[in-house]
Protein backbone atom coordinates (compact mmCIF):
# COMPACT_ATOMS: atom_id res chain seq x y z
CA UNK A 1 0.00 0.00 0.00
CA UNK A 2 1.11 3.34 -1.23
CA UNK A 3 -0.08 6.02 0.96
CA UNK A 4 0.89 9.57 -0.10
CA UNK A 5 0.20 12.18 3.00
CA UNK A 6 0.13 16.47 3.65
CA UNK A 7 3.08 16.93 5.40
CA UNK A 8 1.21 19.10 7.53
CA UNK A 9 0.09 16.06 9.28
CA UNK A 10 1.03 15.59 12.80
CA UNK A 11 1.65 12.43 13.35
CA UNK A 12 1.13 11.32 9.67
CA UNK A 13 4.20 9.41 9.93
CA UNK A 14 3.80 7.27 12.73
CA UNK A 15 0.35 6.24 11.57
CA UNK A 16 0.83 5.82 8.17
CA UNK A 17 4.11 3.63 7.82
CA UNK A 18 2.48 1.36 9.98
CA UNK A 19 0.00 0.56 7.14
CA UNK A 20 2.70 0.52 3.91
CA UNK A 21 4.82 2.65 2.29
CA UNK A 22 4.21 6.11 3.54
CA UNK A 23 5.39 9.21 1.71
CA UNK A 24 5.07 12.79 2.65
CA UNK A 25 4.19 15.62 0.07
CA UNK A 26 3.83 19.57 0.29
CA UNK A 27 0.32 20.73 -0.84
CA UNK A 28 0.65 22.70 -4.39
CA UNK A 29 3.63 20.49 -4.55
CA UNK A 30 2.86 16.59 -5.10
CA UNK A 31 5.07 14.27 -7.60
CA UNK A 32 3.16 13.70 -10.13
CA UNK A 33 5.07 9.80 -10.70
CA UNK A 34 4.58 9.38 -6.70
CA UNK A 35 0.46 10.02 -7.43
CA UNK A 36 0.72 7.81 -10.67
CA UNK A 37 0.97 4.83 -8.18
CA UNK A 38 -0.12 6.18 -4.63
CA UNK A 39 -3.00 3.85 -3.09
CA UNK A 40 -4.21 6.50 -0.51
CA UNK A 41 -3.75 9.61 -0.81
CA UNK A 42 -4.53 11.97 2.76
CA UNK A 43 -5.46 15.89 2.39
CA UNK A 44 -5.57 18.94 3.93
CA UNK A 45 -7.90 21.59 2.41
CA UNK A 46 -5.08 23.25 0.73
CA UNK A 47 -4.95 20.16 -2.22
CA UNK A 48 -7.92 20.47 -4.49
CA UNK A 49 -8.87 16.46 -5.57
CA UNK A 50 -9.88 17.36 -8.83
CA UNK A 51 -10.80 15.25 -11.66
CA UNK A 52 -7.45 16.45 -13.14
CA UNK A 53 -5.95 15.19 -10.19
CA UNK A 54 -7.67 12.22 -10.34
CA UNK A 55 -6.79 11.74 -13.61
CA UNK A 56 -3.22 11.40 -12.68
CA UNK A 57 -3.77 8.97 -9.72
CA UNK A 58 -5.39 5.54 -11.35
CA UNK A 59 -4.21 3.53 -8.56
CA UNK A 60 -6.14 5.30 -5.93
CA UNK A 61 -8.24 3.41 -3.63
CA UNK A 62 -9.20 6.16 -0.99
CA UNK A 63 -8.88 9.80 -1.03
CA UNK A 64 -8.96 11.84 2.80
CA UNK A 65 -8.91 15.09 4.30
CA UNK A 66 -7.96 15.60 7.80
CA UNK A 67 -10.33 18.82 8.14
CA UNK A 68 -13.73 19.30 8.87
CA UNK A 69 -14.87 21.19 5.47
CA UNK A 70 -14.51 19.51 2.29
CA UNK A 71 -15.58 21.96 -0.30
CA UNK A 72 -11.33 21.14 -1.85
CA UNK A 73 -12.71 17.69 -2.87
CA UNK A 74 -15.18 17.38 -6.42
CA UNK A 75 -17.52 14.90 -5.16
CA UNK A 76 -18.69 14.51 -8.51
CA UNK A 77 -15.52 13.93 -9.79
CA UNK A 78 -14.90 11.37 -7.08
CA UNK A 79 -17.64 9.48 -8.28
CA UNK A 80 -17.08 9.46 -11.91
CA UNK A 81 -13.40 7.72 -10.71
CA UNK A 82 -15.38 6.01 -8.27
CA UNK A 83 -12.88 6.40 -5.76
CA UNK A 84 -14.46 6.43 -1.85
CA UNK A 85 -13.38 9.17 0.05
CA UNK A 86 -13.68 10.37 3.49
CA UNK A 87 -13.94 13.49 5.41
CA UNK A 88 -12.91 14.26 9.19
CA UNK A 89 -15.97 15.38 10.17
CA UNK A 90 -15.84 17.71 13.72
CA UNK A 91 -12.22 16.94 13.79
CA UNK A 92 -11.07 20.38 14.67
CA UNK A 93 -15.02 21.54 16.21
CA UNK A 94 -13.03 22.45 19.76
CA UNK A 95 -10.50 24.46 17.84
CA UNK A 96 -12.76 27.21 16.48
CA UNK A 97 -15.07 27.12 19.60
CA UNK A 98 -11.91 27.82 21.45
CA UNK A 99 -11.27 30.37 18.57
CA UNK A 100 -14.51 32.11 18.12
CA UNK A 101 -14.58 32.60 22.62
CA UNK A 102 -10.60 34.23 22.74
CA UNK A 103 -12.24 36.54 20.18
CA UNK A 104 -15.59 37.32 21.90
CA UNK A 105 -13.27 38.11 25.12
CA UNK A 106 -10.96 40.05 23.27
CA UNK A 107 -13.58 42.37 21.52
CA UNK A 108 -15.11 42.53 25.51
CA UNK A 109 -11.83 44.21 26.33
CA UNK A 110 -11.65 46.40 23.83
CA UNK A 111 -15.12 47.72 24.63
CA UNK A 112 -14.24 47.40 28.21
CA UNK A 113 -17.28 44.78 28.59
CA UNK A 114 -17.13 42.83 31.77
CA UNK A 115 -18.58 39.02 32.00
CA UNK A 116 -21.63 40.36 32.97
CA UNK A 117 -21.81 43.03 30.52
CA UNK A 118 -21.17 40.22 27.67
CA UNK A 119 -23.93 38.10 28.99
CA UNK A 120 -26.03 40.68 27.99
CA UNK A 121 -25.13 40.76 24.33
CA UNK A 122 -26.79 38.20 22.23
CA UNK A 123 -25.04 35.68 20.17
CA UNK A 124 -26.21 34.17 16.85
CA UNK A 125 -24.53 31.30 16.16
CA UNK A 126 -25.27 30.47 12.30
CA UNK A 127 -24.91 26.43 11.50
CA UNK A 128 -25.46 24.51 14.44
CA UNK A 129 -23.36 21.37 13.18
CA UNK A 130 -20.15 20.16 15.05
CA UNK A 131 -18.60 23.13 15.49
CA UNK A 132 -21.88 25.33 16.06
CA UNK A 133 -22.24 23.00 18.67
CA UNK A 134 -19.13 22.65 20.50
CA UNK A 135 -19.58 27.09 20.40
CA UNK A 136 -23.09 26.37 21.98
CA UNK A 137 -22.11 24.09 24.58
CA UNK A 138 -19.49 26.69 25.83
CA UNK A 139 -21.82 29.51 25.39
CA UNK A 140 -24.05 27.92 27.81
CA UNK A 141 -21.41 26.98 29.95
CA UNK A 142 -20.34 31.22 30.34
CA UNK A 143 -24.26 31.42 30.73
CA UNK A 144 -24.34 33.12 27.42
CA UNK A 145 -27.41 34.51 25.55
CA UNK A 146 -27.19 32.73 22.28
CA UNK A 147 -29.24 31.55 19.48
CA UNK A 148 -29.05 28.92 16.55
CA UNK A 149 -29.31 29.27 12.78
CA UNK A 150 -29.40 26.11 10.91
CA UNK A 151 -32.43 25.19 8.62
CA UNK A 152 -31.29 21.96 7.27
CA UNK A 153 -31.03 21.00 11.19
CA UNK A 154 -34.73 22.84 12.06
CA UNK A 155 -36.28 20.50 9.49
CA UNK A 156 -34.81 17.50 10.69
CA UNK A 157 -35.20 15.75 13.87
CA UNK A 158 -33.02 17.85 15.81
CA UNK A 159 -34.80 19.03 19.01
CA UNK A 160 -33.03 22.35 19.68
CA UNK A 161 -34.67 25.52 18.98
CA UNK A 162 -33.86 27.03 15.77
CA UNK A 163 -34.36 31.33 14.90
CA UNK A 164 -34.20 32.39 11.00
CA UNK A 165 -31.33 34.22 9.42
CA UNK A 166 -33.26 37.75 9.94
CA UNK A 167 -33.24 37.19 13.67
CA UNK A 168 -29.56 36.20 14.00
CA UNK A 169 -28.59 39.24 11.73
CA UNK A 170 -30.06 41.43 14.62
CA UNK A 171 -27.67 39.65 17.17
CA UNK A 172 -25.29 41.91 18.60
CA UNK A 173 -22.88 38.75 18.25
CA UNK A 174 -22.79 36.94 14.56
CA UNK A 175 -20.60 33.86 14.30
CA UNK A 176 -20.66 31.82 11.32
CA UNK A 177 -19.94 27.86 11.22
CA UNK A 178 -21.54 26.79 8.21
CA UNK A 179 -20.04 24.82 4.75
CA UNK A 180 -19.15 26.34 1.79
CA UNK A 181 -22.34 25.73 -0.57
CA UNK A 182 -22.96 26.90 -4.00
CA UNK A 183 -26.30 25.80 -4.59
CA UNK A 184 -29.51 23.90 -3.53
CA UNK A 185 -31.70 24.80 -1.32
CA UNK A 186 -30.07 26.11 1.39
CA UNK A 187 -26.67 27.83 0.07
CA UNK A 188 -23.82 29.20 2.00
CA UNK A 189 -22.03 31.61 -0.77
CA UNK A 190 -22.72 34.89 -0.08
CA UNK A 191 -24.90 34.32 2.49
CA UNK A 192 -24.22 37.41 4.09
CA UNK A 193 -24.26 39.13 0.93
CA UNK A 194 -25.86 42.60 -0.35
CA UNK A 195 -28.69 42.46 1.44
CA UNK A 196 -27.95 40.88 4.60
CA UNK A 197 -24.65 42.89 5.56
CA UNK A 198 -27.45 46.32 4.92
CA UNK A 199 -29.78 45.06 7.57
CA UNK A 200 -26.39 45.32 10.09
CA UNK A 201 -25.18 48.22 12.10
CA UNK A 202 -21.75 49.47 13.21
CA UNK A 203 -22.41 48.19 16.97
CA UNK A 204 -22.71 44.21 15.95
CA UNK A 205 -19.48 41.77 15.82
CA UNK A 206 -19.66 39.39 12.86
CA UNK A 207 -17.07 36.81 13.09
CA UNK A 208 -15.85 34.36 10.64
CA UNK A 209 -14.36 31.05 11.09
CA UNK A 210 -16.10 29.24 8.27
CA UNK A 211 -15.26 29.59 4.80
CA UNK A 212 -14.38 32.51 2.85
CA UNK A 213 -17.22 33.20 0.08
CA UNK A 214 -19.58 32.96 3.09
CA UNK A 215 -19.57 37.15 3.52
CA UNK A 216 -19.40 38.89 0.25
CA UNK A 217 -16.69 40.89 0.86
CA UNK A 218 -17.29 43.32 -2.39
CA UNK A 219 -20.73 43.91 -1.02
CA UNK A 220 -19.49 44.86 2.23
CA UNK A 221 -16.54 47.17 1.21
CA UNK A 222 -18.60 48.87 -1.33
CA UNK A 223 -21.51 49.77 1.49
CA UNK A 224 -18.11 50.61 3.78
CA UNK A 225 -17.94 53.47 1.46
CA UNK A 226 -21.30 55.30 2.80
CA UNK A 227 -21.71 53.95 6.32
CA UNK A 228 -20.19 52.61 9.22
CA UNK A 229 -19.79 48.83 9.22
CA UNK A 230 -20.02 46.08 12.03
CA UNK A 231 -16.47 45.28 13.61
CA UNK A 232 -15.27 41.65 12.07
CA UNK A 233 -13.59 39.02 13.16
CA UNK A 234 -12.62 37.28 10.27
CA UNK A 235 -10.24 33.90 9.71
CA UNK A 236 -11.53 32.53 6.64
CA UNK A 237 -11.58 35.07 3.24
CA UNK A 238 -12.73 34.87 -0.36
CA UNK A 239 -9.98 33.83 -2.77
CA UNK A 240 -7.60 32.00 0.35
CA UNK A 241 -4.33 32.54 0.04
CA UNK A 242 -4.46 36.04 -2.22
CA UNK A 243 -7.53 37.64 0.22
CA UNK A 244 -7.91 41.03 -0.08
CA UNK A 245 -5.90 43.50 2.05
CA UNK A 246 -8.58 45.67 2.19
CA UNK A 247 -10.56 44.23 4.67
CA UNK A 248 -8.54 44.71 7.30
CA UNK A 249 -9.19 47.49 8.22
CA UNK A 250 -11.93 46.23 9.36
CA UNK A 251 -11.11 43.72 11.16
CA UNK A 252 -10.97 43.70 15.41
CA UNK A 253 -9.00 40.91 14.58
CA UNK A 254 -7.51 38.80 11.46
CA UNK A 255 -6.16 35.44 11.15
CA UNK A 256 -4.61 33.37 8.41
CA UNK A 257 -7.07 30.59 8.59
CA UNK A 258 -6.02 28.91 11.44
CA UNK A 259 -8.94 28.81 13.59
CA UNK A 260 -8.68 24.86 12.95
CA UNK A 261 -5.11 24.88 13.76
CA UNK A 262 -4.99 23.10 17.37
CA UNK A 263 -2.46 20.14 17.55
CA UNK A 264 -5.25 18.28 18.66
CA UNK A 265 -7.57 19.90 16.07
CA UNK A 266 -4.90 18.78 13.21
CA UNK A 267 -3.97 15.40 15.07
CA UNK A 268 -7.90 14.25 14.94
CA UNK A 269 -7.60 14.47 11.52
CA UNK A 270 -4.77 12.35 11.04
CA UNK A 271 -5.72 9.89 13.38
CA UNK A 272 -9.35 9.78 11.77
CA UNK A 273 -8.20 9.56 8.10
CA UNK A 274 -6.18 6.49 9.56
CA UNK A 275 -8.94 4.99 11.07
CA UNK A 276 -10.79 5.30 7.87
CA UNK A 277 -7.91 3.94 5.86
CA UNK A 278 -7.38 1.04 8.40
CA UNK A 279 -11.21 0.27 8.06
CA UNK A 280 -10.77 0.08 4.23
CA UNK A 281 -7.84 -2.19 4.24
CA UNK A 282 -10.23 -4.11 7.02
CA UNK A 283 -6.86 -3.57 9.66
CA UNK A 284 -7.12 -2.58 13.19
CA UNK A 285 -5.97 0.73 14.64
CA UNK A 286 -2.38 0.43 16.24
CA UNK A 287 -1.70 3.59 17.73
CA UNK A 288 -4.08 6.16 18.87
CA UNK A 289 -3.97 10.28 19.47
CA UNK A 290 -3.79 10.18 23.62
CA UNK A 291 -0.39 7.66 23.17
CA UNK A 292 1.05 10.65 21.11
CA UNK A 293 -0.13 13.89 22.22
CA UNK A 294 2.37 15.69 24.83
CA UNK A 295 1.01 16.64 27.81
CA UNK A 296 0.80 20.38 29.20
CA UNK A 297 2.49 21.00 32.65
CA UNK A 298 -0.26 22.07 35.22
CA UNK A 299 -0.67 25.61 36.24
CA UNK A 300 -1.27 26.55 39.61
CA UNK A 301 -3.25 29.61 40.26
CA UNK A 302 -4.04 29.00 44.16
CA UNK A 303 -2.47 32.37 44.69
CA UNK A 304 -4.80 33.91 42.85
CA UNK A 305 -7.13 33.72 45.86
CA UNK A 306 -10.86 33.27 45.37
CA UNK A 307 -12.16 32.17 42.23
CA UNK A 308 -13.82 35.20 40.18
CA UNK A 309 -14.18 35.79 36.79
CA UNK A 310 -11.73 37.43 35.62
CA UNK A 311 -10.25 33.91 35.39
CA UNK A 312 -12.06 32.99 32.82
CA UNK A 313 -10.82 35.13 30.45
CA UNK A 314 -7.07 34.61 32.00
CA UNK A 315 -7.65 31.03 31.72
CA UNK A 316 -8.95 31.29 27.88
CA UNK A 317 -6.28 33.79 26.82
CA UNK A 318 -3.54 31.68 28.75
CA UNK A 319 -4.51 28.70 25.68
CA UNK A 320 -4.81 30.71 23.12
CA UNK A 321 -4.71 34.62 22.69
CA UNK A 322 -6.40 35.57 18.94
CA UNK A 323 -4.62 39.35 20.13
CA UNK A 324 -1.33 37.74 19.06
CA UNK A 325 -2.14 35.92 16.28
CA UNK A 326 -3.94 39.37 15.07
CA UNK A 327 -0.89 41.06 15.59
CA UNK A 328 1.35 38.52 13.53
CA UNK A 329 -1.14 38.34 10.51
CA UNK A 330 -1.27 42.23 10.47
CA UNK A 331 2.28 42.80 10.50
CA UNK A 332 3.95 40.02 8.08
CA UNK A 333 0.49 41.40 5.86
CA UNK A 334 1.93 45.01 6.05
CA UNK A 335 5.25 43.72 4.48
CA UNK A 336 4.19 41.76 2.32
CA UNK A 337 5.05 41.90 -1.65
CA UNK A 338 3.56 38.60 -2.04
CA UNK A 339 0.09 38.45 0.02
CA UNK A 340 -0.55 34.66 -1.47
CA UNK A 341 2.63 33.40 -0.18
CA UNK A 342 2.79 35.22 2.76
CA UNK A 343 -0.48 33.93 4.09
CA UNK A 344 0.61 30.57 3.17
CA UNK A 345 3.41 30.62 4.77
CA UNK A 346 2.04 31.97 8.29
CA UNK A 347 -0.46 29.00 8.14
CA UNK A 348 2.11 26.01 7.48
CA UNK A 349 4.60 27.59 10.44
CA UNK A 350 1.96 28.85 12.69
CA UNK A 351 3.11 27.65 16.24
CA UNK A 352 2.16 24.70 18.51
CA UNK A 353 -1.96 25.83 20.09
CA UNK A 354 -3.04 23.46 22.82
CA UNK A 355 -6.66 22.52 23.36
CA UNK A 356 -8.56 23.82 26.99
CA UNK A 357 -8.81 19.70 27.73
CA UNK A 358 -5.18 20.16 27.42
CA UNK A 359 -4.79 22.35 30.64
CA UNK A 360 -4.96 21.73 34.01
CA UNK A 361 -5.59 24.59 36.88
CA UNK A 362 -5.03 23.49 40.14
CA UNK A 363 -7.73 26.22 42.48
CA UNK A 364 -7.71 26.83 46.21
CA UNK A 365 -9.64 23.56 48.13
CA UNK A 366 -12.67 26.53 48.82
CA UNK A 367 -13.44 27.05 44.81
CA UNK A 368 -14.74 23.24 44.57
CA UNK A 369 -18.11 24.16 44.52
CA UNK A 370 -17.43 27.62 42.81
CA UNK A 371 -19.45 28.19 39.66
CA UNK A 372 -16.24 29.65 38.57
CA UNK A 373 -15.14 26.35 38.77
CA UNK A 374 -17.67 24.98 37.23
CA UNK A 375 -17.42 27.67 34.22
CA UNK A 376 -14.11 26.74 34.08
CA UNK A 377 -15.16 22.83 33.40
CA UNK A 378 -17.97 23.96 31.19
CA UNK A 379 -15.11 25.71 28.91
CA UNK A 380 -13.25 22.27 28.42
CA UNK A 381 -10.44 22.84 31.32
CA UNK A 382 -9.55 20.31 33.57
CA UNK A 383 -9.32 21.63 37.49
CA UNK A 384 -7.72 20.53 40.54
CA UNK A 385 -9.38 21.94 44.19
CA UNK A 386 -6.89 21.09 47.02
CA UNK A 387 -5.38 23.16 49.80
N1 LIG B 1 -11.52 28.15 10.05
C1 LIG B 1 -11.27 26.90 10.29
O1 LIG B 1 -10.15 26.56 10.62
C2 LIG B 1 -12.35 25.87 10.16
C3 LIG B 1 -12.28 24.71 10.94
C4 LIG B 1 -13.33 23.79 10.86
C5 LIG B 1 -14.38 24.00 9.96
N2 LIG B 1 -14.37 25.11 9.20
C6 LIG B 1 -15.48 25.37 8.27
O2 LIG B 1 -16.66 25.44 9.04
C7 LIG B 1 -17.65 24.64 8.41
C8 LIG B 1 -18.56 24.07 9.47
O3 LIG B 1 -17.85 23.11 10.21
P1 LIG B 1 -18.59 21.97 11.01
O4 LIG B 1 -17.55 21.01 11.42
O5 LIG B 1 -19.47 22.54 12.04
O6 LIG B 1 -19.49 21.33 9.86
P2 LIG B 1 -20.86 20.53 10.07
O7 LIG B 1 -21.16 19.92 8.74
O8 LIG B 1 -20.76 19.68 11.26
O9 LIG B 1 -21.94 21.68 10.37
C9 LIG B 1 -22.36 22.61 9.44
C10 LIG B 1 -23.78 23.00 9.74
O10 LIG B 1 -24.17 24.06 8.87
C11 LIG B 1 -25.54 23.86 8.57
N3 LIG B 1 -25.96 24.60 7.39
C12 LIG B 1 -25.87 24.25 6.08
N4 LIG B 1 -26.40 25.20 5.30
C13 LIG B 1 -26.83 26.19 6.12
C14 LIG B 1 -27.46 27.45 5.91
N5 LIG B 1 -27.75 27.89 4.68
N6 LIG B 1 -27.74 28.22 7.00
C15 LIG B 1 -27.43 27.79 8.24
N7 LIG B 1 -26.88 26.58 8.50
C16 LIG B 1 -26.56 25.81 7.46
C17 LIG B 1 -25.66 22.36 8.40
O11 LIG B 1 -27.01 21.93 8.53
C18 LIG B 1 -24.78 21.84 9.51
O12 LIG B 1 -25.49 21.59 10.69
C19 LIG B 1 -16.88 23.56 7.64
O13 LIG B 1 -17.60 23.10 6.54
C20 LIG B 1 -15.65 24.28 7.22
O14 LIG B 1 -15.85 24.88 5.96
C21 LIG B 1 -13.40 26.06 9.29
O1 LIG C 1 -12.21 22.69 7.11
C1 LIG C 1 -11.37 22.65 8.02
O2 LIG C 1 -11.26 21.64 8.74
C2 LIG C 1 -10.50 23.84 8.32
O3 LIG C 1 -10.78 24.90 7.47
C3 LIG C 1 -9.07 23.48 8.39
O4 LIG C 1 -8.51 24.09 9.52
C4 LIG C 1 -8.32 23.86 7.19
O5 LIG C 1 -6.95 23.74 7.46
P1 LIG C 1 -5.93 23.35 6.30
O6 LIG C 1 -6.34 22.04 5.79
O7 LIG C 1 -6.08 24.38 5.23
O8 LIG C 1 -4.60 23.35 6.94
Amino acid sequence: MKILYDDNMPFAEQCFSLLGDAMPFSAGDINLEVLGSADALMVRSTTKVTAELLAQAPELQLVATATAGFDHFDLAALQAAQVPYYVSAGCNAIAVAEYVLSGIFAYAEKRQLNLADLRKLRIGVVGAGNVGSALESKLRALLFDYCLCDPPLAESSDTREFVDLDTVLGCDIICLHVPLIEDGKHPTRHLLGANQIQQLNANQLVINACRGGVIDESAFLTQAEIRKMPVLILDAWENEPAINRAMLPHCLFATPHIAGHTLEGKARGTFMSYGALCNHMGRDEEISMNQVLPSLPVVDWRSEGKCDESLIGAAIFSLYDIRQDDRIFRQAMAQSSDVGRTFTQLRKNYAQRREFAAQTIVLNEYSADDPIRQQLQGLGFDTLCTE
